[in-house]
């Protein structure tokens, strides 16, 4: 196993398990915090803006969802990012539905400018976020991920960031290296909040390994990809999918994790 590769990192996060603040949507909140604790990381929910940036000083790191967003909700996402980026810890971001309204757009433009490390969206959102034309309805994505690719890169050479574009195959770059990750299954877009939640896995990997979040966050990618499969092989539909996932998380150790990963240089 090499020291930076997917289970060596699951594995060291299971040595050491880190505290996540997820500043996420309520649809997400239980499911993403499960997920975490499956996955055998710490999730802390804390949105406040009376708290946020005091807890990004003891969190080792931070995602920012634009789910469920409110004016109030905005105060704590930009104390938050902007403590994170004084104690130089990473910080994701989830840009759910931005394309959808004016007040996402201007939210999610903010909070780019406090430069996150890793964005990680679904095809759809990524395409918009490049000023692409897309298919996405609210959350949904309708875009394959292999037409978000030059998209992902054009953004992440733009922001300086990694990014992760999601769907039935995944793709990540920092725009000059990139991955695609194949995995995963077709009853996870039919449960509600999965991606958002694989933006916290995403912070959760960036914690362990804050050196390279590109090689991070395919570590994030290739959990969900290895865990999604595995538990799909027994699942009826997208209810038993959903507790066989959190199971299927919790059971895999890294060697199973780099024996099953499908990952390729793209
Ligand atoms: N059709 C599919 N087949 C396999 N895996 C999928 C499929 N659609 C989504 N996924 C996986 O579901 C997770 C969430 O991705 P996605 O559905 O793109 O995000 P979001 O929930 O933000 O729209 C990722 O791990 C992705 O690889
Ligand atoms: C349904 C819904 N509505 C607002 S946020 C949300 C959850 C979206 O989760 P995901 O982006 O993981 O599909
Ligand atoms: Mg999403």
């Amino acid at each position: 196993m090499q020291q930076t590769s997917p289970g060596s990192l699951l594995t060291a996060l299971r040595a050491d398990p880190p505290l996540v603040q997820n500043i996420t949507n309520f649809v997400a909140m239980n499911i993403a915090a499960n997920v975490l604790l499956a996955a055998g990381a710490s999730p802390a929910m804390v949105h406040a803006e009376e708290e946020a940036s005091e807890f990004a000083g003891i969190a080792r790191a931070l995602t920012i969802n634009i789910g469920t967003l409110s004016a109030g909700w905005m105060k704590g996402m930009h104390s938050a990012a902007d403590a994170a980026n004084r104690a130089g810890k990473p910080w994701v971001l989830d840009p759910v539905a931005h394309y959808a309204t004016n007040f996402r757009r201007q939210a999610v433009d903010a909070l780019l400018a406090h430069r996150p490390t890793i964005i990680r969206g679904n095809a759809s959102e990524i395409i918009a976020l490049a000023g692409g034309t897309n298919r996405g309805q609210g959350v949904d994505s309708r875009d394959p991920v292999e037409q978000a690719q030059s998209s992902a890169r054009i953004l992440a050479k733009a922001h300086g960031a990694v990014v992760a574009a999601t769907g039935e195959i995944d793709f990540v770059t920092d725009g000059e290296r990139a991955f695609v990750i194949e995995g995963g299954s077709r009853f996870m877009p039919a449960v509600t909040a999965l991606g958002c939640s694989l933006t916290c896995l995403v912070g959760a990997l960036a914690a362990v390994f804050p050196t390279d979040p590109l090689v991070s966050s395919v570590a994030a990618l290739t959990i969900f990809a290895v865990a999604g499969e595995n538990a799909a092989r027994q699942a009826d539909g997208p209810g038993s999918f959903a507790w066989r996932f959190l199971d299927a998380l919790s059971a895999l150790d890294g060697p199973t994790l780099d024996r099953q990963a499908r990952i390729r240089a793209a």
